[in-house]
């Protein structure tokens, strides 16, 4: 049986002074130890969620559940569940808040009170980790975007989250250093079992990545399943704001004859696997 860390029941949200609820009776279940991709077009309400998930707004209707327990209405307990859940922000300039790669990474460490010498073993690691040794003191401003990134992801790793969000991680990366970050991801959710949810408007990447996805319109859940069901919707996916993977158009463009039998590829490479095997 799946069990789910986080639900939502529910939930209502209205910004003050918002016109119409960010968040609409929205009801979703994020699978433990899963990756998870949240979608939707501009303003369906995902870093909404993500704000609601870690606490930092509270819903004016509905419920929420972190491993199967109602969210606590008090600011300890709150705090504690930001402990087990990071969010790695789409801009790292509104992350990242000191001038070097490790006073960065240290900063939530050292606020938790952390003895200095487990700050600096775990610093250490969290900014190897992320491949950025050799810039470890090098000034933040001077950093590439996807060094920034990945500074913005050690320093949210180093706390041991046990849930991850991520809002638009490879939005603005290049082909290069998106594979790096996903590359570190991947290490994560395998050596640790963090559930990860990323929300992104790359719907290739949404479906060579996820176990699971969540459509949301309108504040709204209006579909949830694996990849292959939520994308086999060709005709809701336009009303959503999504677009199709490249790999189903080109798969779906190859003879049934072909292709039957055969489940369809999760990335072009594969795609590119499977035409050189069988077309040969
Ligand atoms: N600080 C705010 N004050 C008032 N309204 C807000 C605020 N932040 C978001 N909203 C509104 O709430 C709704 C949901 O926005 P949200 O940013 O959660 O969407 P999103 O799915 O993350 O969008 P995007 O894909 O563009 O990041 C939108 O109508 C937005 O205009």
């Amino acid at each position: 049986m799946i069990h789910n860390i986080l639900e939502t029941e529910s939930v209502s949200y209205t910004y003050p002074g918002g016109r119409k609820p960010a968040l609409d009776q929205l009801t979703l279940q994020i699978p433990q130890a899963k990756k998870t991709a949240l979608l939707g077009r501009n303003g369906s309400g995902k870093s909404t969620l993500f704000l609601q998930l870690l606490g930092l707004l509270r819903p004016d209707q509905g419920a929420m559940r972190f491993r199967g327990q109602p969210y606590p209405d008090n600011r300890r307990g709150l705090r504690a569940i930001r402990e087990e859940i990071g969010l790695v922000f789409q801009d790292p300039e509104q992350q990242l808040i000191l001038n070097t790669p490790r006073e960065d990474v240290s900063y939530g460490l050292r606020n938790a009170g952390v003895p200095e010498g487990e700050i600096r073993d775990r610093v250490r690691e969290a900014i190897n980790a992320v491949g950025l040794t050799h810039a470890a003191d090098t000034p933040i401003h001077a950093l590439s975007l996807g060094q920034k990134k990945r500074v913005a992801l050690a320093g949210v790793m180093v706390m041991r989250p046990r849930v991850l969000l991520l809002d638009e991680p490879t939005a603005y990366l290049d082909r290069t250093s998106e594979r790096r970050l996903l590359d570190e991801l991947a290490r994560i959710h395998d050596a640790e079992g963090v559930t990860m949810i990323m929300a992104t408007h790359d719907m290739n990447l949404a479906y060579e990545w996820a176990d699971h996805c969540i459509v949301i319109q309108d504040g709204a859940c209006v579909m949830a399943g694996v990849p292959g069901e939520v994308f086999a919707r060709v005709a809701a996916l336009s009303d959503w704001g999504l677009s199709r993977p490249a790999v189903l158009n080109l798969w779906d463009a190859i003879p049934e004859r072909l292709r039957h039998g055969h489940l369809a590829p999760k990335a072009l490479s594969d795609l590119e696997d499977w035409l050189r095997h069988h077309l040969a």
